[in-house]
């Protein structure tokens, strides 16, 4: 049940996300794989964290997890202080479309809609009003205005990414979580979109969560988590990407001994 009944104690108002011991195996027995052991971590409001670790230390399915598009094996999961773990799927869904923003690497647009109807498609689908001044600010905000009427194949990578942050401003969600959103982006669009995530942050009050591979990337967060097999290994405040790197590159040194 999505309820805020289940708040563990120490759960401040001004927690955006809180998992505890959360873990996820995929497959069964000999094929058996742990993506995710024993995370715990909290998330205050207003704060911009990168997850960063080598391929396949489970930073996607931290991310699904975290955002109720997939389901831990145990554990809990809280956004804003309501339980997300254990409820059906029409409430997780109906919870996701109002408190939660997705960015993709791939931007997951769809090409036969305007810049607009992209942007307002979230409204649209939890049945929400839309408010065409405020869905204009969000998209001059991003650099789109006069780009209204366009449509996906019209705009560069690093538009369409643009594009993708509006949709993902408009429910004005608590946690936006961006996977690898600069992934597919030259150095200057990238750059603007970590820019936006940025403003997302410090001037609306959102919480970003963003996996990438990139140091430069992670060093425009505030924080960041690393993982490594599927463990939350370490934690880094106010990264450069020099030190993101170093860390990256000594990151199996901060496994606990017996993992
Ligand atoms: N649907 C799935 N079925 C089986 N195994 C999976 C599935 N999804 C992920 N895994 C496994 O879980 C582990 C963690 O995967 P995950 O995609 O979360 O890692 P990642 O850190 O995001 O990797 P990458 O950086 O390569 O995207 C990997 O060993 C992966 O093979």
């Amino acid at each position: 049940m999505l309820s805020r009944t289940q708040r563990p104690p120490n759960t401040t108002p001004t927690e955006a996300l809180r998992l505890v011991k959360v873990t996820k195996t995929y497959g069964t027995a000999d094929s058996k794989v742990t993506a995710l052991e024993d995370v715990t971590l909290s998330l205050p409001r207003g704060t911009f964290t990168a997850v960063m670790g080598p391929s396949g230390s489970g930073k996607s399915t931290l991310l699904q997890c975290a955002a109720g598009l997939d389901a831990p094996d145990t554990g809990i999961v809280m956004v804003d202080g309501t339980e997300m773990t254990g409820g059906t799927e029409a409430q997780l869904t109906k919870f996701r479309r109002t408190r939660i923003g997705f960015v993709f690497q791939q931007y997951n647009l769809l090409d036969t809609l305007t810049v607009a109807q992209n942007t307002i498609l979230p409204l649209k689908l939890a049945r929400r009003r839309v408010n065409r001044k405020r869905v204009e600010e969000i998209l001059t905000a991003v650099g789109l205005e006069g780009r209204l009427g366009h449509r996906p194949d019209q705009l560069s990578g690093g538009q369409r990414q643009r594009v993708a942050i509006a949709r993902a401003l408009v429910t004005e969600p608590s946690v936006i979580f961006a996977d690898e959103p600069t992934g597919a982006l030259d150095t200057r669009s990238a750059r603007e979109v970590l820019h936006l995530l940025q403003e997302a942050v410090r001037i609306h009050d959102r919480t970003v969560v963003m996996v990438t591979h990139d140091p430069v990337a992670a060093s425009y967060a505030d924080a960041v988590l690393f993982l490594a097999d599927g463990r939350l290994v370490g934690e880094m405040r106010r990264p450069t990407a020099d030190a993101v790197a170093e860390r990256l590159a000594h990151l199996g040194d901060d496994v606990p001994a017996g993992v």
